[in-house]
């Protein structure tokens, strides 16, 4: 038989919903165990090798307060964050599946659970923590508040997050993919006056068309042929809180037009409902496209910008950052070193230089992930340059460049070698600083 794809722990204290929902699993390709009770759940858990939890909120012992299944949430989600949980929850307990979502739950189902709808939401959970457990958790300690920024460009944008936070106006954050857009928009929550409140996310770019409506405003039972029950959307699950949607650049023109109206009148309609409801949401937007464009080519629109970009902050490149590098390269060796219990303390110099000559295309978390491999090869306690397998960059050749290219190219050193300090650059290439300015804002239109 092949590989399961995932091993998925199946906590319900009936055994004939343990055992139906294991033989639609299995059929599908996943492994399973069944725990009949939160204590055996826990120690499953503990000994390891589960994907995904599957819990019933309502144990026998407390059929309708969920209180037991949410006990056990919590519990799951302080000693493993990262596991993701899904939830059952009885037909019509939407107030309850709120809470479990807030409680960390990635998604619920309510029982009677559709098949189709149960594997989807595993499925998609497996590859999200996989996406993550390669990618983006190896900085996880980062995501939980501190951003390292010390060159000019990230100092201005923290002390521009600083004043803006505490003011409930709309954020768009952009930069390139990897460069902590994430992180910010947690960043500003946490200074927010809704830091108490909910933190929803919906990445635009992962949600199918058809399905992106109803995760945004919710629908009623029977709007569209697989509407089973009554399902709550993200607005209202941020409801007090913030709204993080990230990439909005891929939402289509039918979605920017719903998006606008929430955001000029601040009610929402369920999919397959008439009846408005009024939400209190702050909606923070990223995107790594070039919204202006999108713009001119009749994708964006521009009255959608304008409410969503009151405050814009912008995200340099991590090549443009400076000593950055170095201070998060060092970062990211002390937490690697100390998951994977290795004692590497060091870079050695030929690894320092490659480290702030690399181009970084993908940003903060490509500089993690090679860390972190650097970290499993290293010997004696030190990164070499060998180590961090890093392409080798071509010396630029100028000899096939236009000078326009050139130019873009010295510009764009002199700033990353400066740390985003204007002055710095231009002193580096002879230039006043106006006179660098004007060279920097042609490169960047
Ligand atoms: N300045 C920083 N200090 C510490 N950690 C950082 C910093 N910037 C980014 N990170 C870490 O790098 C990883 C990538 O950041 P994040 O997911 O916020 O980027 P993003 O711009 O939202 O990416 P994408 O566009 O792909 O969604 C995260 O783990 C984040 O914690």
């Amino acid at each position: 038989m092949a590989d399961p794809i995932g091993t998925i722990l199946i906590a319900d204290d009936q055994a004939d919903i343990r055992e139906a929902l294991a033989l639609v699993l299995r059929a599908e390709g996943f492994a399973t165990k069944g725990a009949a009770s939160p204590a055996e759940a826990a120690l499953l858990l503990d000994a390891g090798g589960i994907d995904a939890l599957l819990l019933d909120l309502n144990f026998s012992s407390d059929t309708t307060s969920g209180e037991e299944g949410m006990r056990l949430l919590a519990s799951v989600k302080t000693v493993h964050p990262d596991l993701p949980v899904v939830v059952l929850t009885g037909w019509g307990s939407v107030d309850l599946a709120v809470r479990a979502l807030r409680a960390g739950a990635a998604d619920f189902l309510e029982k009677p659970w559709e098949n189709v709808r149960l594997i989807t939401v595993l499925r998609s959970q497996l590859a999200l923590l996989r996406a993550r457990s390669t990618a983006a958790s190896l900085t996880r300690p980062a995501a939980q508040g501190e951003i390292i920024g010390t060159c000019a460009a990230m100092r201005a944008m923290l002390s521009l997050v600083a004043k803006i936070a505490q003011a409930d106006v709309p954020v768009l954050i952009t930069g390139e993919s990897g460069t902590g857009k994430g992180l910010v928009a947690r960043h500003i929550a946490a200074l927010s006056r809704r830091r108490d409140k909910p933190f929803v996310t919906l990445d635009l770019g992962s949600v199918p068309e058809s399905l992106i409506e109803s995760e945004l405003f919710g629908h009623a039972r029977g709007a569209f042929t697989d509407a089973k029950s009554d399902r709550i959307g993200r607005f209202e699950i941020a409801s007090g809180g913030v709204l993080f949607l990230d990439e909005i650049g891929n939402a289509s023109l039918a979605t920017q037009a719903r998006l606008l109206s929430v955001l000029e009148d601040g009610m929402i309609t369920r999919v397959g409902e008439t009846a408005t409801r009024r939400v209190d949401v702050r909606v923070i937007a990223a995107t790594n496209a070039d919204l202006n464009r999108l713009i001119e080519a009749g994708r964006f629109r521009r009255d959608l910008l304008f409410r969503l970009n009151t405050v814009e902050i912008a995200l340099p490149p991590l090549r443009m950052r400076g000593d950055d590098i170095v201070l998060l390269a060092a970062d990211c060796l002390t937490r690697s070193a100390a998951r994977h219990n290795r004692d590497v303390t060091a870079f050695a110099p030929d690894a320092l230089a490659a480290l702030a000559a690399h181009h970084w295309p993908g940003n903060v978390r490509e500089l993690a992930h090679v860390i972190e491999r650097a970290v499993l090869l290293a010997d004696d306690g030190t990164i070499t340059r060998a180590h961090l397998s890093l392409d080798p960059q071509p010396e630029a050749p100028f000899e096939r460049m236009t000078l326009d290219q050139a130019e873009r190219y010295l510009v764009q050193r002199a700033m990353a070698e400066a740390g985003g300090d204007v002055e710095a650059a231009a002193r580096r290439l002879g230039l006043s600083r106006s006179a660098f300015y004007r060279r920097l804002s042609q490169i960047r239109t």
